[in-house]
């Protein structure tokens, strides 16, 4: 079962490990008509009803795959309009194999004869709100009609994700009713719902393009252009003591990463040196030189203004350090991430925060969780550990495995020169800031992928020269889709 918006995001991915979209293509018009030869013989009329997205492109292909039968290609709307360049291709493409096609521009001239078959091809996942004509029109005379409606994709007007037609419920804006749907790559979650024989075909989407991050993954990220400060999620950082570089690169890359706001909560002994790492930080430094359970009070309430707490960078291994995250969590409802000495306390903290836990493989079996060699077994292990925590977690390694205890990524990106001092505090605070806009699994995962080819950028710079500092600056550049 695929939703819509992960469809598109392993769309993405296939195309980035190079199968492009006019491949899959061709691969659906194929399985199109495949279905279609499951219900009529050669020699039968076959009437496809095209819009002008992809899913009638879908239906170009299939036309040229059905030389033996009495084909006629009918375009709702101008050539023109035809949306996608991998659609007008096709379109194009007719011509050279001499299929007959005929444009519809409005829905008066719309007769669809008495065909054995009628392919609807009119809209598929990119539809918004109820049929317009002439696709209106052409739904109603395909429901009249004693033609076989074979639907491709998913019935145009009906909602794949739940099965409701797009128009809403009170709307009487007809729907294709299809007698079979053939969609592709997985079962659409509303096409149970729908009286229809629904055949899935596999249109060579890589399985790595869902098993592992790729650029499909930032397309979560699509920002508001029109949001404003604060908007964009604000990110406390709690961490420093015995180290003053690593809350200093969270908070840096929480910046990077988008957040509007970051803040530092630190002991006031390193405040200082906090602050002069970046003036767009703001600092608040708490009495001493390390965490103790007393900052608890002043911690929960600067968190509470904030969308996402950091946790963790540079806290320090003492036992003032591991009570104040206990009680800190304990207390806390909100999201944050967890990263190095902080990881810990959370097996034993009873939270109802939300906790994005980012451990390397040696923390993640200080927590209590197991690792295992095999990529396999270990996703498998992760999987169960965050199921078991009811946390996600975002185990660190060669390759990143992210779970939330249901479903599971893998991320590839990043170099072994990342393997220095300091790329981990860089993570957790990217993450941070994308916690405050996805939830968390896709936070974790966006962030793994993201952080992993800013280090790719740096290390093709530095080598095995790379330092933490080079990254944060680079994040920006990594969010960006290809
Ligand atoms: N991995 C994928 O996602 C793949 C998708 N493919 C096909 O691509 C389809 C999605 O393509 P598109 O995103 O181009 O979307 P559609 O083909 O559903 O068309 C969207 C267009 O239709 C028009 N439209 C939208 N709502 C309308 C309404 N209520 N009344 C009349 N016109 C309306 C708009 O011009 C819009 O741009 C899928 O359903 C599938 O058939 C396949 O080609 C292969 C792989
Ligand atoms: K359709």
């Amino acid at each position: 079962m695929i939703p819509t918006e992960r469809m598109a995001a392993v769309d993405a991915n296939a195309a980035a490990l190079g199968v492009p979209r006019k491949q899959l293509m061709e691969s659906s018009g194929n399985a199109v008509a495949r279905e279609v030869r499951a219900v009529a013989g050669p020699g039968a009329e076959v009437a496809l009803l095209c819009g002008r997205g992809n899913n009638g492109g879908d239906a170009f292909v299939a036309a040229r795959f059905l030389s033996a039968y009495d084909v006629t290609v009918s375009l709702l709307g101008r050539p023109e309009s035809i949306r996608s360049d991998i659609a007008r291709e096709n379109w194009d493409a007719l011509g050279a194999a001499e299929v007959p096609t005929e444009t519809v521009a409005d829905s008066a001239a719309l007769s669809l004869g008495e065909p054995d078959v009628i392919v609807d091809a009119m809209l598929g996942t990119g539809v918004t709100g109820a049929l317009r004509e002439p696709e209106r029109t052409a739904a109603r005379l395909a429901n009249e009609s004693d033609a076989t409606v074979v639907a491709v994709d998913v019935p145009s007007g009906v909602d794949a994700d739940t099965g409701e037609p797009t128009g809403g419920e009170t709307d009487a804006a007809p729907r294709v009713e299809a007698d079979r749907v053939v969609t592709f790559h997985d079962e659409k979650p509303g096409l149970g719902a729908l009286d229809a024989a629904v055949t899935v075909a596999d249109i060579g989407i890589p399985p790595a393009a869902e098993r592992y991050t790729g650029p499909g993954d930032l397309l979560a990220l699509g920002r508001d252009p029109e949001s404003h400060k604060g908007e964009n999620g604000e990110v406390l950082v709690v961490g420093g003591g015995p180290y003053t570089g690593a809350p200093s690169l969270s908070a840096r890359a929480a910046l990077r990463a988008g957040a509007d706001l970051v803040r530092v909560a630190c002991p006031e002994t390193v405040a200082r040196e906090v602050q002069g790492y970046s003036a767009d930080l703001i600092v608040r430094g708490l009495p001493g030189d390390r965490f103790v359970p007393a900052h608890v009070d002043r911690v929960s309430e600067l968190a509470a203004g904030n969308d996402v707490v950091v946790l963790g960078p540079g806290l320090g291994d003492d036992e003032g350090a591991r009570e104040f995250v206990r009680e800190f969590l304990a207390g806390y409802e909100g999201r944050a991430v967890v990263d190095a000495d902080a990881l810990r306390a959370v097996p034993d903290v009873d939270t109802d925060a939300e906790l994005i836990c980012t451990p390397h493989r040696g923390e993640l079996v200080g927590m209590g969780g197991e690792t295992a060699s095999d990529p396999d077994e270990r996703a498998g292990l992760v999987r169960s550990f965050a199921d078991e925590i009811g946390h996600t977690l975002l185990v660190k390694g060669a390759v990143d495995v992210v779970s939330d205890g249901d479903a599971v990524r893998l991320n590839r990106t990043g170099d072994p020169g990342m393997t220095v001092g300091g790329t981990g505090d860089v993570l957790a605070g990217a993450v941070g800031a994308l916690a405050a806009a996805l939830d968390p699994f896709r936070a974790a995962a966006v962030g793994a992928y993201v952080n992993g080819r800013a280090g790719d950028a740096a290390a093709s710079e530095s080598g095995n020269g790379l330092v933490a500092t080079d990254l944060p600056d680079r994040l920006p550049e990594a969010m960006r889709d290809e």
